[in-house]
């Protein structure tokens, strides 16, 4: 199995007057097509050690590889880069473009990735929408979904230009049951089906305990006796 996320003794302190110890020592391996929980209490750094593996944020000290590349020499260019054509997002709350359909939302990692032409990315936004049982809405924007569907958009856009590695923070975090099983069963298909690696902060024990393992979090630190 190949790695595509390596850390090393990754830590991330705020330099306040008294400093903030966000992330400290995380040293794991997450290979391709794993399926990962990130878990912990309120306050453990969850958030955070996210944001780093998903270069929202740079650490204090550690390595962090993505696809065996050192991200340390990185510049802010080639940071984005990577984030647009590697990782993909999909946070609590959607973050969709009110003003745009659906589709456009998804139309625009692939317009700033300049990869495809015109008509196939307005093609593969229809088909991705499509896949994730939206079929219906691409032409809706997002105040005329529901919650779930416009959590099901934000995934067709974290899958847009094709990364392989989706990072979600508490993607369920602010649905009801029926719309959070639906959206954890298209995390978990992307996987199984799409070959993708998902990493997903969640508060969810049950959820957390029906993916393929937990890296658990206390105070910024990895639990080893609580992670698999
Ligand atoms: N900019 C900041 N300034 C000061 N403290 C911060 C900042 N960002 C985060 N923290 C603190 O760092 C700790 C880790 O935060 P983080 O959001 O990563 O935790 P979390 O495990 O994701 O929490 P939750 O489950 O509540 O979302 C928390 O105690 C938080 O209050």
């Amino acid at each position: 199995m190949s790695v595509l996320i390596e850390t090393e003794k990754l830590t991330r302190i705020l330099p306040e007057t008294v400093p903030v110890t966000l992330v400290r020592d995380v040293s794991l391996s997450i290979g391709e097509k794993e399926f990962v929980a990130i878990t912990g209490p309120s306050g453990s750094g969850k958030s955070s050690l996210l944001y780093l593996l998903g270069l929202l944020d740079r650490p204090t000290s550690g390595i962090l590889r993505i696809a065996g590349r050192d991200t340390e020499p990185m510049n802010e260019q080639e940071r984005a880069a990577t984030r647009l054509s590697t990782l993909g997002f999909v946070f609590q709350f959607h973050f969709l473009l009110p003003e745009f359909t659906a589709r456009e939302n998804v139309e625009i990692p692939m317009r700033r990735l300049r990869r495809l032409g015109r008509a196939e990315i307005r093609a593969r936004a229809a088909e991705l929408l499509a896949s994730l049982g939206l079929g219906e809405h691409i032409d809706k924007r997002p105040d005329q979904l529901s919650g779930g569907q416009r959590q099901r958009v934000a995934v067709a856009r974290s899958l847009a230009n094709d990364p392989a590695v989706i990072l979600a923070d508490e993607p369920t975090g602010s649905l009801d049951s029926h719309s959070s099983e639906q959206v954890f069963n298209i995390l978990e298909s992307l996987v199984r089906e799409r070959g993708k690696t998902v990493i997903a902060v969640t508060h969810d024990l049950d959820m957390a305990a029906r993916m393929d393992r937990q890296i658990r979090l206390v105070d910024g630190k990895i639990d080893y006796g609580m992670s698999s």
